[in-house]
């Protein structure tokens, strides 16, 4: 078991060499330990080692390979977490999904934002201020893109009626939950439990209301990250990842993402867009090559289905919204 734990370590370090023997100048990290990125503060990894909290640097052999929040890691050296104590992260594991977003639309440099994360849990406002659905729109295709289930948290229900918007995202089988600040929260703690979700939300929405009720202790507004750490401060944009009390016998963990606004999506493609909807992508067969299956493509199969009644024009509309939304960054 050691020897593959090694073997795998050594896979994710560095490029292999095959003109060398392995073992001539391979660094034993037989004694590295398995960790979680929580955050990353100005080239400082804070990493969850079983139930201590260990601050590490990156490491030489990593190189420029980036470590993000959820990673899961290799670490050496000091893991006591003691005060002071600095550990080194030695290699990162290879990552089961990967959010990105593109800083705006025209500047295509990719940023990892969250690795291994299931779920995307969007966080909007019925009122004050108002739901953007464009933006909504953007971060569903963020999601899908990343392979993360979406999940729609429609706060401040006592100021408006969700109907509408419920009714909007309906068609794309998205999920949605309806919240109240002080109201009850089990809903959704069911669909946070056992998995990891990342929340994202315009300012104003109700995000650090919501953060803050469902993990007690974590005072978001100002600075505290008493959940995951039990001291400290967090005041960087990063995101934070913080462990929710368990639910029934299912711990999670929510990933706030204080920075993020908005999701530039220049990385995306709308042939990865539609892999996220099967049942369309099956109706596609007869599609023009290079049809992006978009409102003004002459013809795509998608049309065919609807008149063929194989599928609903409203599905097919609002996944065309989503392939639209790429292209605009707000909905001014
Ligand atoms: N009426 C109403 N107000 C709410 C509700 N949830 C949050 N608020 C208020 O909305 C405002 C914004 O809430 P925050 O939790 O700070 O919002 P945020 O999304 O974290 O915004 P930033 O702090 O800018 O990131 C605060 O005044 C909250 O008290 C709700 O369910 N109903
Ligand atoms: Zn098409």
């Amino acid at each position: 078991m050691a020897r593959h734990e090694d073997w795998e370590h050594e896979k994710y370090d560095r490029p292999r060499r095959h003109t060398r023997p392995r073992t001539k100048d391979r660094p034993s990290y037989d004694d590295a330990v398995p960790g979680s990125v929580v955050t990353v503060d100005r080239g400082r990894y804070t990493c969850l080692v079983e139930d201590r909290v260990v601050t590490a640097m990156k490491s030489r052999p990593l190189g420029r390979k980036g470590v993000v929040v959820g990673d899961r890691v290799r670490l050496v050296g000091d893991v006591s977490g003691d005060d002071g104590s600095l550990a080194r992260i030695v290699s990162v594991d290879e990552r089961v999904t990967v959010l990105r977003r593109t800083a705006d639309d025209d500047d295509p440099v990719e940023r990892v934002i969250v690795a291994n994360a299931d779920q995307l849990v969007v966080v909007t406002a019925l009122a004050d201020p108002e739901p953007r659905r464009r933006l909504i729109d953007r971060a569903l295709v963020a999601a899908y893109d990343a392979g993360l289930d979406p999940l729609l948290c429609l706060t401040k229900a006592d100021l408006a009626d969700p109907a509408e918007l419920l009714a909007a995202y309906r068609p794309l089988g998205v999920d949605a939950i309806v919240t109240t600040r002080g109201g009850d929260l089990d809903e959704l703690r069911g669909r946070l439990a056992g998995r990891v979700s990342v929340l994202v939300g315009s300012s104003g929405v109700g995000k650090s209301t919501l953060v803050n009720a469902l993990v007690p202790g974590t005072d978001r507004a100002i600075g505290h990250v008493n959940a995951v750490t039990g001291r400290g401060r967090h005041t960087s944009t990063s995101a934070l990842m913080l462990a929710l009390p368990p639910h029934g016998d299912r711990a999670g963990w929510i990933v706030d993402t204080p920075g993020i606004r908005s999701f530039g999506l220049a990385h995306v493609e709308s042939r990865h867009l539609i892999r996220a909807f099967p049942d369309l992508e099956e109706l596609t067969g007869s599609c023009p090559r290079g049809c992006t299956h978009g409102f003004t493509e002459p013809e795509c199969g998608l049309d065919d289905a609807v008149a063929a009644g194989h599928t609903e024009a409203v599905r097919v509309e609002s996944f065309r919204r989503l392939l639209e939304s790429r292209e605009r960054a707000e909905d001014d």
